[in-house]
């Protein structure tokens, strides 16, 4: 089963009637046992001379359960494992109390510690009796003798305390430092205690009896600080684990104590002569007594003094055993994939073509000249597919004179995607975008090789391409913290998001990052569906993860806004304010997954055609897109949505509020570059993956890299060919909302109340607008929705229109009264 994708609500406690009985058979069992062993123990050598007569009623045993017992001290003792069968009888209670859900052993732990002792102890009975008696039984004696004509019996006593100390140190985890301690704690508590009461022979001074009957209980006080915490520790558990939290300063701790105490004997000062209770847990550093003869503490609180909470020692000891939660483990041997999967396209040096420098050169400071603007100094930096050119113009030029010859310097250029920026953000200098003749191209391979990118720290890394000077280009989805994308068709999109997933698959593991992919165009992402079973996650009981189908996609952005809500109560829970957090709290072993807890995997929905969406599904979709994008990022859902259109029907300021990092590739017009930039530029990009960066500050032009559909092929078959979850992650179930299906007959029982209200409005303005319905009438999306759905069904407005409004049907409020009527009569 899928560790990861099955949630452990909360355990029943509810036991079965098949658990009671046989827990309680269990339990009875051991009783039996144990009592029958006892009893075969006292009375064995009575009772082993009757041997064999079971059937014979003549015959009495002496065990309190009469033959039966007998017979299974008998056999468990003498021809077994002699007293070890006491452990054989703990563990049948230890299971008897697991079957009733009751952890008062741990069950692994349990059965390593009786498996040593039904082991061991036989042998070591069988040496210590010499196969003497039944302690050892004949198990324990046979493998004595066995060991000793081979080893002799020095060597066999040497094998017994060696495995017995061995067993010790593994079970117990024993370490010198430890072990060093404990020894400090025990020669503290004893011998320190007894030196402290003991006045110092080293000592010159010679304390006179009253004196010391004040030192003494101010000793004590100080010194029983450590004893008084290891008693506190020791009543929830005194094992190793609390090392960590004695360790720092306990022996120091201590020396620091009796320092000043010592010194303070010579001197008649005494600390305080009524310690009070408080003052025993902390460091008390004696001040000189003054005139006024009255004491004076000074306290510092060390950490060890403050109580240790039960949870924290829960997950101490947890993670003390089983080290940290590894999310991997699932898929431990699961590969990340090479960068050999990606194509080598040969050299991607920048060449430099001086001719095409110095002409570019010259015509900008030709036409400058003409337009009266000087030019004290011209620079140029290559890039893969543009040159840019840093203009200082002469003292006195105003920075608008040179923007506003943009289009005549692109004119005399005569060349596509010349930008200008004026002036250069951070510089003194005007910018002049100049694309190459001869691009080059931006391998997927060069830029995931790239040290930039494979030491990026980052949650969510991408690599985009490379900048304009030809530097690699890396992002943190997880910061953007959503991404929308634009282009016009053919200028790179697809290739832009392929190089976003696979950036992402070289550097997560599939149990950190999951996919939501939306493919309306049914042919862009259908490689994925490879990886389903590692990085995708998809609806219950729906086939393919890859969703194309519009009305199957409202119900998978319903149901990650459900998985929003769930996460963002996970979190409440945890007391963390993100998913970093939150998933570190969980690999400390602080979060129990008894509750719900889980390691959560960070989610990126991608949607390959929005304006295909809006336009078929409309508010449907654009509700719980912006509900995602508006809450989504602490709990590590992050979307991508790319669109072709980038028109305000399809960009709505709602979606655009919400999508702070935006990438242009290039668009039609100019409008189009301002609805997705906000600012024009985005129509003067030259194509083929040559892109705008927007960061919600600056914009950056990039080269994006190119990977290609085999590339992409290559590394899907090699993810998907490895061991995988057995399904993938699945999204919380989502049964669609009333009013999101078709509409039916016009039911007068279930008209609204406020039905006939939205007519008159919808047929007085003439809109047949649900947000207008939910404006006037001050109503939630859904209730107006409903409304407007009972309109359709009662004749008043058209059908659904997309992002558009419904048509209205009736023209004035005179047919519309005489329909209400009709509808009133029915
Ligand atoms: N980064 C790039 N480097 C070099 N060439 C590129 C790059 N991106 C795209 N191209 C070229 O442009 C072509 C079209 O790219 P792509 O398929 O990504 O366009 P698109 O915007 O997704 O188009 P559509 O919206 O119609 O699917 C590619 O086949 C490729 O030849």
């Amino acid at each position: 089963m899928n560790k990861e994708q099955n949630t452990p609500s909360n355990t029943s406690k509810i036991i079965s009637k098949p658990r009671i009985i046989s827990g309680v058979t269990l339990i009875i069992l051991s009783i039996v046992l144990t009592l029958s062993f006892a009893s075969y123990l006292m009375n064995w050598k009575s009772d082993q001379s009757q041997a064999g007569t079971m059937a014979d009623k003549t015959v009495q045993s002496s065990n309190i359960f009469g033959k039966i017992g007998d017979w299974l001290g008998n056999l468990f003792i003498f021809e077994s494992i002699g007293v070890a069968a006491f452990v054989v009888a703990f563990l049948c209670f230890v299971f008897g109390t697991l079957v009733f859900k009751k952890n008062y052993f741990k069950p692994w732990k349990t059965i390593s510690h009786s498996l040593f002792f039904i082991c061991w102890t036989p042998i070591f009975f069988g040496a210590v009796t010499n196969g003497e008696g039944v302690l050892g039984g004949v198990y324990g004696y046979q493998i004595m003798d066995y060991l000793k004509s081979y080893i002799g019996s020095v060597g066999l006593w040497m094998v017994l305390l060696v495995s017995f100390a061995l067993y010790f140190v593994l079970e117990f985890n024993l370490r010198p430092s430890s072990i060093k301690n404990k020894l400090n704690d025990i020669n503290d508590n004893t011998f320190g205690k007894l030196k402290s009461l003991m006045p110092d022979s080293d000592d010159e001074f010679e304390a006179d009896e009253e004196l010391e009957k004040e030192i003494v209980p101010e000793n004590i006080s100080s010194k029983s600080n450590p004893v008084k915490t290891d008693n506190d520790f020791s009543n929830i558990k005194v094992t190793q684990d609390f090392e960590p939290i004695k360790t720092p300063n306990q022996t120091s701790f201590r020396e620091e104590i009796i320092e000043p105490i010592k010194e303070s004997v010579p001197e008649p000062i005494i600390l305080s002569s009524t310690p009070t209770p408080s003052q025993k847990s902390v460091v008390e550093t004696p001040v000189a007594k003054t005139e006024d003869d009255f004491s004076f503490n000074v306290e510092i609180k060390k950490d060890e003094d403050f109580p240790v909470s039960n949870e924290q020692q829960r997950s101490e000891d947890l993670v003390s055993k089983h080290g940290l939660y590894d999310h991997k483990l699932d898929l431990a041997k699961f590969q990340m994939p090479s960068i050999e999967l990606l194509k080598d396209y040969g050299n991607e040096e920048i060449t430099i073509n001086k001719d095409e420098l110095e002409e570019n050169k010259n015509r900008i400071v030709g036409l400058l000249k003409t337009f009266n603007v000087g030019i004290s100094e011209i620079k140029a930096t290559i890039g893969p597919t543009v040159t840019l050119y840093e203009i200082v113009p002469e003292a006195g030029i105003r920075v608008a004179a040179i923007k506003k010859l943009q289009d005549d310097i692109a004119l005399n250029l005569s060349a596509l995607g010349i930008r200008i920026i004026a002036p250069m953000p951070g510089k003194g200098t005007i910018g002049i975008e100049v694309p190459r003749k001869n691009p080059t191209m931006v391998s997927m391979r060069s830029v995931v090789a790239s040290p930039k990118f494979q030491s990026a720290d980052m949650d969510l890394p991408i690599v985009f391409g490379r900048t304009i000077s030809n530097e690699v280009f890396v992002a943190d989805l997880a910061k953007m913290p959503h991404l929308l994308m634009a282009g016009a068709t053919g200028q790179g999109k697809s290739v832009g998001i392929n190089a976003i997933l696979t950036s992402l698959i070289y550097k997560k593991h599939p149990s950190e990052l999951k996919f939501v992919m939306v493919d309306p165009k049914k042919v862009e992402l259908s490689l994925y569906s490879k990886i389903e079973r590692h990085y995708l996650a998809k609806l219950p009981d729906t086939e393919d993860a890859i969703i194309t189908d519009n009305a199957k996609v409202i119900n998978t952005l319903n149901s990650l806004c459900i998985e929003m809500d769930d996460r963002y109560e996970l979190l409440k829970n945890a007391f963390c304010k993100n998913i970093k957090e939150y998933n570190a709290k969980f690999a400390q072993r602080k979060l129990n997954p008894e509750n719900g807890h889980r390691y959560l995997p960070y989610i990126v929905l991608v949607v390959d055609e929005f304006a295909d969406l809006i336009m078929t599904a409309g508010k449907e979709v654009e509700h719980p897109i912006a509900r995602l994008a508006q809450l989504a990022r602490a709990i590590g859902i992050h979307l991508i949505v790319a669109t072709q259109r980038p028109s305000v029907n399809v960009i709505t300021g709602m979606i655009k509020a919400n999508f702070p990092a935006r990438v242009a590739f290039r668009v039609i017009s100019g409008v189009d570059s301002k609805t997705i930039l906000d600012s024009p530029g985005a129509e003067q990009l030259v194509g083929k993956g040559d892109m705008l960066y927007f960061n919600g500050n600056d914009l950056t032009r990039l080269q994006c890299a190119f990977v290609d559909t085999p590339e992409v092929e290559r590394i899907a078959e090699f993810v998907g060919e490895q061991k995988g979850y057995s399904d993938a992650y699945l999204l919380p179930e989502y049964s669609g909302e009333e009013g999101s299906s078709t509409v039916g007959a016009f039911d007068p029982n279930e008209k609204d109340a406020l039905f006939e209200e939205g007519a008159r409005i919808v047929v007085s303005t003439q809109q047949g607008s649900t947000s207008m319905l939910q404006r006037q009438l001050k109503l939630g999306y859904n209730r107006a929705g409903r409304i407007m759905d009972q309109l359709e069904a009662a004749g008043v407005v058209g059908g659904f229109n997309g992002a558009k409004a419904r048509e209205v049907l009736i023209s004035d409020l005179n047919s519309l009264e005489r329909l209400l009527d009709e509808l009133k009569g029915r």
